[in-house]
């Protein structure tokens, strides 16, 4: 025999309401044809609205409609007969298609990455927002009954997004306060549990801070049949409900909009927080906070030298920072093979061969980059060299050498990438330097090295000082004394012992002690900086 359908929404309530009065009146023999009419018209209007939702909503997926089939043909009486569930949970519990769509685009249209639950029941509304859910996203689901978290396990399980929901039996209140005790926030969080509690979890969640600040509460059943605005109501759930949306859409911290949907679906989204000052610096400025600022999605960058050592640090820094890079190198194999750590890593990367100390090759690298990616926003001009003698041995070729490449090299990168930048509006540039700018390292003796890396240090402060209000920046790193392989060379090894007694730090600088800073200064974060030396030389220059 056929359950008799309880009316469980306004809607379902009016097409009740007005199948009766259109009963009455046709068993009434003096109604006008007219009233008649109208009342088919409104019984028709009223009774096809669902149907329609329902054709016109994307169709579920299989374990959706296999989660529905097995919750509304399941005996929910005998179970609670059987002792198995504590309450007798009535099958239209069941969020459903239409609500379950919903509340996926809901997920999808606000990115979450996490949500909250509260009343999983049979688990329909926890997996279709699962199933809008990114990859690594993920769902808790609060529910009393441990029975329905057997019963829907197995279907979550069958479901490539099953593995997102973790389901915590018990009460959700304790679950709630363990939750916070724990420091977890969501992004979005769908009550659907005892109504009278509704007000109780609403408040938990915005006074422990588990929804994230502009996160969403969605909120089921909150037109409750209509009771909650008929006047003569005494149903204990649709004056809780009452009072609740009453309560929400007078709370300053959040706005609020009542869906028609079903039976009511509360779309609450916070606004703000009490007792902050809410500026860039608590908000983040563009909303983005510190680690997200110095993200380099989207830029374009070149590092020189890139086919080794520092290079080539900095080449994975900003790659990993979000950049495509440029890894340009004198020797073509070492250019191409960290271009190929690069992209094994899902970095979009080029490799390019160029001699820096040549304007030809340093025009040719910067015109190909922006001919592949169109423009040029981040350039390091890394490459240099370093050769010891004495100075009063010191060649003019040697002189001629290092200066060619660690200057003029430098320069020649500059002015090309600088046109680029210049014409765009846009660019950071970060030289490479030495602390050999600042003191003279010894006991090597490298006269020509020291001279050219100062010079890069005034090149940087001049283009940085007569750029900046084109907005291009020029900064410099001046990296101490580095462990390379080259260093540990049975040769070099009492050198070593000297420099270390001379490194408050107490070691070498490893390449990757200096990745950071080239992300920094190559990020908007440091777009008040420009024409600066950044030492980072475990506080050799300061002994
Ligand atoms: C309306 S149903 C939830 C429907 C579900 N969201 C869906 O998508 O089908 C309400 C659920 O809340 C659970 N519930 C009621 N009171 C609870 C409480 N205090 N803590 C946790 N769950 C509770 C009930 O057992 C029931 O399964």
């Amino acid at each position: 025999a056929q359950t008799l359908k309880v009316p469980d929404t306004p809607v379902e309530v009016l097409v009740d309401l007005l199948t009766k009065a259109r009963e009455i009146a046709a068993s009434s023999g003096n109604v006008p044809e007219e009233l008649t009419s109208h009342l088919k018209k409104a019984v028709d209007i009223a009774s096809g609205l669902d149907d329609y939702l329902e054709k016109m909503t994307t169709q579920e997926s299989e374990p959706l409609a296999e989660l529905y089939e097995k919750t509304v043909s399941h005996d929910w009486d005998q179970v609670h007969k059987d002792g198995k569930t504590m309450f007798r949970l009535p099958k239209e519990c069941i969020t459903g298609h239409v609500e379950g769509q919903t509340l996926k685009m809901l997920v999808r249209m606000s990115q979450a990455k996490k949500i909250l639950e509260i009343g999983m029941f049979t688990g329909y509304g926890a997996l279709s927002m699962a199933e809008g859910l990114p990859e690594d996203g993920c769902l808790v689901a609060c529910e009393l009954e441990p029975y329905l978290k057997e019963f829907a396990q197995p279907i979550f399980d069958k479901s490539p997004h099953g593995k997102k929901i973790t389901v915590k039996t018990g009460s959700a209140m304790d679950t709630l306060k363990e939750l916070a005790a724990a420091g977890e926030q969501f992004d979005m969080v769908f009550i659907d549990a005892d109504k009278n509690n509704y007000i109780n979890y609403y408040n938990f969640i915005l006074d422990n801070n588990l929804l994230k600040l502009r996160g969403v509460i969605c909120v089921d059943n909150s037109l409750f049949k209509a009771k909650v605005y008929l006047k003569d109501t005494t149903d204990s759930n649709g004056l809780a409900l009452r009072e609740f949306n009453q309560f929400v859409s007078s709370d300053p911290r959040v706005e609020q909009v009542i869906i028609p949907l079903r039976d009511g679906l509360s779309v609450i989204c916070q606004v703000s927080v009490s007792e902050v000052t809410d500026d860039e610096v608590f908000r983040g400025v563009q909303g983005r906070p510190i680690l997200d600022r110095m993200r380099l999605d989207g830029k374009v960058a070149y590092v020189t030298g890139a086919g080794q050592g520092i290079g080539r640090a900095f080449a994975h820094a900003l790659g990993e920072a979000g950049a495509k890079v440029a890894v340009v190198d004198l020797d073509k194999v070492k250019a191409e093979a960290v271009s190929k750590e690069l992209s094994l890593k899902g970095i979009n990367a080029v490799s390019i061969t160029a001699d820096i100390s040549k304007s030809d090759d340093v025009q040719k690298m910067i015109d190909s980059i922006v001919s592949k990616w169109g423009a040029i926003h981040i350039g390091c001009n890394n490459a240099g060299v370093n050769m010891n003698s004495a100075s009063e041995d010191t060649s003019l070729e040697e002189w001629d050498q290092t200066f060619n490449v660690n200057l003029r090299g430098t320069f020649m990168c500059c002015q090309a990438a600088g046109r680029v930048m210049l014409k765009q509006g846009y660019g950071k540039i970060i030289n490479t330097a030495s602390m050999a700018s600042l003191i003279v390292p010894h006991p090597q003796k490298q006269l020509s090295y020291n001279t050219s890396k100062a010079g890069v240090v005034k090149l940087t402060q001049t283009l940085g000082t007569e750029w900046i209000d084109r907005g291009v920046r020029v900064n410099c790193i001046s990296p101490g004394i580095v462990d390379t392989p080259l260093i540990h060379s049975e040769s070099l090894r009492p050198l070593v012992q000297r420099w270390l007694s001379d490194i408050p730090a107490g070691r070498l600088a490893q390449v990757t002690d200096l990745q950071a800073a080239v992300v920094y200064l190559a990020s908007d974060a440091s777009d008040y900086m420009t024409g600066h030396n950044l030492v980072i030389e475990g506080g050799q220059s300061l002994w």
